[in-house]
């Protein structure tokens, strides 16, 4: 398990004010929700952690390293599920060991016992052990998902990150993955970081959710704390009571 702490950070793209003196901590094991409209930062910030994109200004550690590129003990799950349509889900998922096998053995696609043990243990995680023979492209996109986030499970980091990880699935299929990704980081033990733009998952699967807005961090919280006037800060002019069903799970934690 590993903490995260952001210092300061700032992203520019250009003229482009990406990210605007940010900073905030998370402790190992927390499962955190970030949200924002669309262009707030929200997935400047996570290619930030993961070591894609060079912050401007600031720092990043993860545990007690500053992140200066892609590393090991940081996993990804992206939006588009990235994942092989030909190979099985548990080719896929055995994929996940890459980050941690030498260049030769993988040239060579030999894992060893252990990673094939890990790729079917992270399909039972996900609910697709039954399925693993099944090729990737004949899955929903929800199943696809799963692969997804079965192949991060993989490289067994202790941190976890998943860029909008639901935002192309019907809202039924995005609950299910959701559910699989909030499991597989308790269970695990990880410290994850969801980006969402859907306030209704947010509030269901968030602990914590930290708010963005233009690039500025405005709000940093937890459940009690996310009230409806907290939202209205972060989406701004965009009629929020609208993107809260009554029938969700955690309707009662919000109070404005
Ligand atoms: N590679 C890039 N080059 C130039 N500008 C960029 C680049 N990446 C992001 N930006 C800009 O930075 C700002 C933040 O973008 P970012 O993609 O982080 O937002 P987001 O909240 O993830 O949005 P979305 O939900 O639409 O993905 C936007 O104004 C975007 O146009």
């Amino acid at each position: 398990m590993s903490s995260i702490r952001v210092e300061g950070l700032t992203k520019r793209f250009g003229d482009t004010v990406a990210l605007r003196d940010v900073s905030f901590e998370i402790p190992e094991g927390e499962f955190v929700v970030v949200l924002g409209t669309s262009g707030s930062g929200k997935s400047t910030l996570l290619r930030c952690l993961n070591g894609l994109t060079r912050a401007t200004e600031g720092e990043i550690f993860i545990g007690d390293e500053p992140v200066t590129g892609p590393r090991e003990d940081v996993s990804m799950v992206f939006q588009q599920h990235n994942i092989i349509g030909q190979m099985s889900a548990y080719g896929n998922a055995l994929t996940g060991s890459l980050a941690r096998t030498p260049f030769l053995r993988s040239l060579l696609q030999m894992n060893s016992r252990e990673d094939k043990l890990r790729a079917l243990e992270a399909l039972e995680t996900v609910g697709l052990l039954e399925e693993s023979r099944q090729r990737a492209r004949q899955m929903s996109g929800g199943q696809q998902q799963r692969v997804g986030i079965a192949r991060a499970l993989v490289q067994e980091s202790s941190t976890l990150l998943a860029d909008e990880p639901v935002a192309s699935l019907d809202p039924a299929s995005a609950g299910t993955v959701m559910e699989y990704l909030r499991t597989a980081a308790t269970e695990r033990g990880l410290t994850a970081l969801v980006s969402l733009h859907q306030v209704n998952l947010a509030r269901q699967f968030g602990q914590r959710f930290i708010g963005l807005s233009d690039g500025e961090l405005v709000f940093d919280g937890y459940r009690d704390e996310f009230t409806v006037d907290e939202i209205d800060r972060i989406y701004g002019e965009i009629d929020t009571e609208s993107l809260i069903s009554d029938s969700d799970d955690a309707s009662e934690a919000v109070t404005s």
